[in-house]
């Protein structure tokens, strides 16, 4: 088992260089440095893209149990002021990846020292963030070689407490759909917009008339957030910008609502082009499957609900996505919050997760483990 002092080195050596999606080069590299100093006897290890999958053979086995953690970061400045700040300008592991990864190596470690029953597939996975590294990953014949009988993860959840465990039967998180708009008109000089087309004004009444969507066209029972995230549009005060593009995501609870959402996001599109007399085009990005418990979870509530070293309590669903979703769309699984009581929160420039959550988490995953391979 790693001590508290080598989790934390690997935890602030990852922090210090995030990379995105499908780039995490030196991110692989250094798991793989990991993983070689292990004991290799029973580990079968395998690149995939910027991924890695570890096969640890059981002694005895009857199952194969994956566990997946993600591997990339965020292009966000971080701001914590920590002596141990992210060295890669403009990225930031704001989303936890380096605490998931951290703990996913620790386990990886203890079953590499001590040979279990069953047989471990532990899923390093690359581009959660976007675009999605976990649908083709689940299509690659290297993952098909090891397929687990069942998996699960974790998410680090900042508004819960250190040792504390969260999580609910069914849906857990949301279906997600980036969606970026492309305006295009023409520009001139500030002072002729008549003689121009200007998509500042096009886009800002796009970004509002789209909020409509959630108040007006979805059941207030129901739920749905569109969050336009990114807006890119102009170069000069004095002069009307010919070109806007915005780009943002879409979350909803039912792929019903997903649906819908996305109809009226493209009739207001068209009534954009229509009424600003403009091109306006809208592009899919990665639509995320909705990370839906398995009934496998109820094995660990229970477990969690029992132990001594955790707190669980019920989560709420949430609107956050998750690629995993594709893996436990296909395979029985479930996801888990894990408490690292941070101020700020996810995707925050200033996220601060409480080291101490990891050998929590490592440990409390060894003891559910050892009662799912007895
Ligand atoms: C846990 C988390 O924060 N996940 C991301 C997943 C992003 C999905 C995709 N890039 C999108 O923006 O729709 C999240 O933002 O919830």
């Amino acid at each position: 088992m790693y001590t508290i002092e080598e989790m934390t080195a690997i935890r602030r050596h990852l922090h210090q260089q995030p990379e995105l999606g499908f780039e995490e080069y030196k991110t692989q590299r250094f798991l793989l440095d990991k993983i070689g100093e292990m004991p290799g006897d029973h580990l079968k290890v395998e690149k995939w893209r910027t991924g890695i999958l570890v096969f640890v053979e059981g002694y005895a086995a009857t199952q194969t149990i994956g566990y997946r953690t993600d591997m990339d970061g965020l292009p966000i400045q971080e701001e914590t002021g920590l002596p141990f700040s992210s060295h890669h300008e403009g990225k930031m592991h704001a989303c936890g990846h380096d605490v998931h990864m951290t703990i996913a190596l620790g386990l990886l470690n203890y079953y590499a020292k001590n040979q279990p029953k069953d047989h471990l597939l532990f899923v390093f996975q690359p581009a959660e963030e976007g675009p999605g590294g976990a649908e083709p990953m689940l299509e690659s014949d290297s993952f098909k070689t090891y397929q687990p009988d069942w998996m699960f993860a974790l998410h680090i959840a900042p508004n819960e407490p250190v040792g504390t465990v969260t999580t609910r039967k069914g849906l857990l998180f949301a279906n997600t759909s980036e969606f970026m708009v492309h305006l295009r008109g023409h520009g001139g000089h500030a002072a002729y917009p008549h003689l121009a087309n200007d998509m500042v004004v096009a886009a800002s009444h796009l970004v509002t008339q789209i909020q409509s969507v959630v108040a007006r066209r979805i059941d207030p029972l129901d739920s749905a957030v569109i969050t336009i995230g990114k807006i890119t549009s102009g170069t000069k005060e004095n002069i009307i910008a010919e070109k806007a593009d915005t780009e943002g995501t879409i979350r909803t609870l039912s792929q019903e609502a997903m649906d819908l959402v996305q109809k009226h996001v493209r009739k207001i599109c068209a009534g954009i082009a229509a009424s600003f007399d403009c091109d306006v085009d809208v592009e899919w990005g990665a639509q995320y499957k909705q990370v839906w418990n398995s009934e496998k979870v109820t094995s660990f509530m229970s477990f969690s609900e029992k132990s001594k070293d955790v707190h669980f309590r019920e989560a709420a669903m949430a609107m956050t996505g998750e690629d995993f979703g594709f893996f436990i769309e296909k395979i029985p699984g479930f996801m888990f919050w894990l408490g690292v009581d941070s101020e700020k929160g996810l995707h925050d420039p200033k996220l601060t997760p409480d080291e101490g959550a990891i050998p929590i988490a490592v440990n409390h995953i060894i003891q559910y483990l050892d009662e799912e391979m007895k």
